[in-house]
């Protein structure tokens, strides 16, 4: 199972939306982080067939999917960001649709709509119309509906959008459960969908992969740069700032610096959290400021 991207580069007259990409996805989940803008809807929907690249290849078992989209579409299923749902259908009307639009076999349909209730968790709401549902209750039939031909690729693009924190952890149950034998690939910029589900990631910023591995390897970028300390003695436009704690009767900073910002700041782990605001703190602090 190889899906591989190569040289890929997709602009929007003269924006530079991805710009040459490569990287080969085997089984397994993978979680695409980066912030708003960065570049992973454009590379979802090219991976999706919606978009085509302006320059460079995604090869699908070393055939190009732009040869034969239909071959390539049996395999894949797709969550795309901004899904339509029919709001009268119920539940089930809804997976058998699309398990036609999808081109299950007649005769695999049922078999495959118990399937992905089963696996969404959702056999309970099956005669329940779309419109009485919740949104974390709506993305999972988003899931079960992508996954009614039991691709060997599924693309989640933002799939918890919206979703509360209670909704995020059962997505994140499921995604374990189905991800296993096939390609998982997953875009957010909340670094809790994908911190630990996810088997590698992906940092994407402005349409290029800045890092990837698994969390370990990727955390390594900031090892010795997080500290923890209660004064900041040094410049303090030369540190990042992740968050002040009430500890023990004092304040407590956590910086990311690559000096010791104090004589008593400590070294601590980098989270993803840490490498997040590492690498997207500008775009954070725009979004503050908007
Ligand atoms: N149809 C389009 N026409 C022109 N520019 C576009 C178009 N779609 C996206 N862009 C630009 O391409 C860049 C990448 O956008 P993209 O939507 O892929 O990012 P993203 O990481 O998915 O962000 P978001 O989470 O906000 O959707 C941005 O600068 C965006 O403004």
């Amino acid at each position: 199972m190889k899906l591989e991207l190569n040289q890929l580069t997709k602009k929007y007259k003269n924006n530079v939306a991805i710009e040459q990409v490569s990287f080969t996805f085997f089984a397994g989940i993978y979680g695409i982080l980066g912030a708003n803008g960065a570049g992973k809807s454009t590379l979802m929907k090219m991976m999706s067939t919606i978009l085509a690249p302006t320059e460079g290849k995604i090869l699908w078992e070393d055939k190009d999917i732009f040869d034969d989209t239909t071959d390539y579409r049996g395999v894949l299923g797709v969550l795309p960001q901004n899904f339509g749902y029919y709001d009268d259908f119920t539940v089930k009307a809804f997976l058998e649709f699309m398990a036609v639009v999808k081109g299950v076999k007649k005769t695999d349909i049922k078999e495959s709509i118990q399937y992905v209730l089963k696996a969404t968790n959702l056999q309970k709401k099956a005669k329940e119309k779309m419109k009485s549902l919740s949104g974390g209750m709506k993305q999972r039939v988003g899931i079960a509906q992508a996954l009614i031909n039991d691709p060997k690729i599924l693309i989640l693009d933002e799939p918890t959008v919206g979703l509360d924190p209670e909704e995020r952890g059962r997505f994140r149950q499921i995604l374990a459960s189905i991800g296993r034998d096939r390609i998982v690939i997953l875009s957010t910029h909340i670094v809790q969908d994908v911190e630990y589900v996810a088997d590698k990631l992906l940092i994407l910023k402005e349409g290029k992969i800045l890092h990837e591995g698994k969390l370990e390897e990727i955390l390594s970028a900031i090892d010795g740069k997080v500290w923890e300390c209660e004064t900041i003695t040094i410049d303090k436009n030369k540190v990042i700032l992740c968050n002040t704690r009430f500890d023990n009767g004092h304040y407590l900073n956590r910086v990311i610096s690559d000096t010791s910002p104090s004589r008593e700041a400590k070294i601590v782990k980098p989270t993803l959290d840490d490498l997040y605001l590492y690498y997207f703190n500008d775009e954070t602090k725009a979004e503050e400021d908007n």
